[in-house]
């Protein structure tokens, strides 16, 4: 049972005002702070002014903290009791819980509002997702984004069991007999919108770098496994991976070749039996820690994919990137490394097309990620423009403020809305209609959320000033979106080549008989 929390009147708390014996009222909560006040990373004299010390100090609290500062365990602890007859008002969303501000979610979700595209099905399974994300990894992903240490097997372990990693790579045969969160839905039911809720929910978290450091390796490096591995290489990879016992990773880019696929270097010529690798491999997600590498060759058939394991002459380092090394981002070395010709994914020769049928799905998937933050840093502002007093006025009574958010709104909504519209066709189109019809289309909606997103990150550090360049405390959403945003523009196919692709697929399919 709940303990039962002494009550107070403000009066009592306004007796205990002075250093050593100093309490304070937030939000109905009342704190004693007098050995903490030493130990608060915002100095002890702000907590002794006139208008906090012994008194209610919710608003100065909230224009300068955010609202998870007290429901950590070690500030938790603090409050000694409650005022009698007030109620708490400013409560955190509990574990699977939307949000009620404007805008915060996609339409969908909110109140009163209704889609063409999305079931009750999907409904019971956002809110699943959104508990288990909320309860699970969120918490990791803060503190690995952090600290930058990988996520823990023990999460993994828990994603294995509701089968995240598995659902991860979309609808498919790889679902087959699989428990997916704990069966609110099937696996025959399982389509592109319930994978687009997965990413969306880990991209509220708002922490870019962990979101690759959660397997992001995987959704795209077995892929080519899974669909071009022979029966022997799919049943020993394949579980093994999705059970979160093993990782993988895509190795594609290089030094040498970024977008630019058809400029790689890494070469295997074929010696007997086997593959002799050599060569190198950049900006490679999961790479540091991943057991398999899907990697691109040049072989004297033309490019080939190759399943290369951590073996003999495979080295990987980091790199530091700009986001949090959480992700394992890594430099793979490759000398002279042999592996069986039967690892090879798909025919010798034929690797453009592995690489190219596994494109659509991760721009896919990074799209939805990257509207998703975009939108949880609208909510931010729309939140901080309500809430910040200044010129004696809150930032929302300022036009400028109002003109800013109403490009960002516009932005994301129209982001959501082709997105949903893409995904439909993902979930009517055979695989190849797909590669035939939505590369252009996927390349442009990539394009638009990316560069929106960074619109949108840059509005929003203009609108929480100092607090969107620090990567603590109330603006570290902001700071974290605006150092990383770029990795979504870039990841997967950069900006100008995604709208340039869209452009030219679109030019191919021109009817010749055509004229203004
Ligand atoms: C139980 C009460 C409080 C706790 C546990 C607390 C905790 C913290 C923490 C953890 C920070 C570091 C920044 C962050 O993580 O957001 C901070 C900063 C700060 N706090 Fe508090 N605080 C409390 C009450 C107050 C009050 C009543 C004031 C009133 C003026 C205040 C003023 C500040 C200031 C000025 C900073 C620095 C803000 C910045 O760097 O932007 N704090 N506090």
């Amino acid at each position: 049972m709940a303990k039962q929390l002494k009550e107070f009147t403000l009066d009592d708390v306004a007796k205990h005002n002075k250093e050593g014996d100093l309490w304070i009222v937030v939000d109905s909560k009342v704190y004693d702070v007098s050995r903490f006040a030493d130990l608060h990373p915002g100095g002890p004299s702000v907590l002794l002014g006139e208008k906090i010390a012994g008194q209610d100090a919710t608003d100065a609290f909230f224009s300068l903290h955010r609202q998870e500062v007290l429901l950590r365990p070690q500030y938790r602890r603090l409050q000694i009791g409650v005022i009698s007859g007030q109620e708490e008002m400013i409560k955190p969303l509990v574990p699977g819980e939307n949000s009620a501000v404007p805008y915060a979610e996609p339409s969908w979700l909110s109140k009163g509002y209704h889609s063409p595209y999305y079931t009750d099905g999907h409904r019971r399974f956002q809110k699943a997702v959104r508990k288990f994300v909320m309860e699970v990894i969120e918490p990791e992903a803060i503190a690995c984004e952090e600290n930058g240490k990988r996520i823990s097997q023990a999460v993994v372990d828990k994603m294995a069991e509701v089968n995240i990693h598995a659902m991860r790579l979309g609808p498919g045969k790889h679902l087959k007999g699989r428990k997916l969160m704990g069966g609110v839905i099937t696996p025959e039911e399982f389509d592109y919108f319930h994978e687009l809720i997965i990413h969306y929910e880990y991209g509220r978290i708002g922490t870019r770098g962990a979101m690759d450091g959660l397997l992001a390796g995987g959704v795209i490096g077995l892929p080519p496994v899974l669909n071009f591995g022979s029966p022997a290489l799919q049943a020993e990879i394949v579980p093994a991976v999705l059970d979160g016992k093993k990782y993988i990773c895509l190795a594609i880019s290089e030094a040498f070749a970024g977008s630019d696929v058809g400029g790689m270097e890494t070469t295997a010529v074929k010696d007997g039996d086997e593959w002799v690798v050599t060569g190198t491999k950049k900006w490679i997600t999961n790479g540091v820690f991943a057991d398999y590498f899907s990697t691109a060759c040049k072989t004297d058939k033309g490019y080939s994919m190759i399943l290369i394991p951590r073996t003999e002459g495979v080295e990987t380092k980091p790199i530091k990137t700009s986001y949090s090394s959480v992700a394992g981002t890594a430099f793979v070395t490759f000398n002279k490394v042999r592996v069986p010709v039967a690892n090879t994914l798909g025919q010798i020769g034929q690797g453009m097309k592995v690489i190219l049928s596994n494109f659509n799905h991760e721009r896919w998937m990074i799209c939805c990620v990257s509207a998703r933050t975009q939108r949880l840093i609208v909510e931010e502002c729309l939140k901080w423009a309500n809430q910040r007093i200044v010129f004696g006025k809150p930032l929302n009574a300022q036009p400028v403020i109002r003109a800013k958010l109403a490009n960002m709104i516009a932005r994301i909504e129209a982001c959501q809305y082709w997105l949903e519209s893409i995904t439909h066709q993902m979930n009517n189109m055979s695989y190849d209609d797909q590669s035939d019809k939505l590369a252009g289309p996927i390349g442009l909606l990539k394009q638009f959320i990316t560069r929106t997103g960074r619109e949108t990150a840059e509005d929003a550090t203009q609108m929480f000033g100092g607090r969107g360049i620090t990567a603590t405390g109330m603006g570290k959403l902001i700071e974290n979106y605006h150092r990383t945003s770029p990795f979504d523009a870039i990841l997967g196919g950069a900006e100008d080549v995604m709208g340039d692709l869209g452009v030219r697929q679109a030019m191919k399919k021109m009817p010749r008989n055509v004229r203004l």
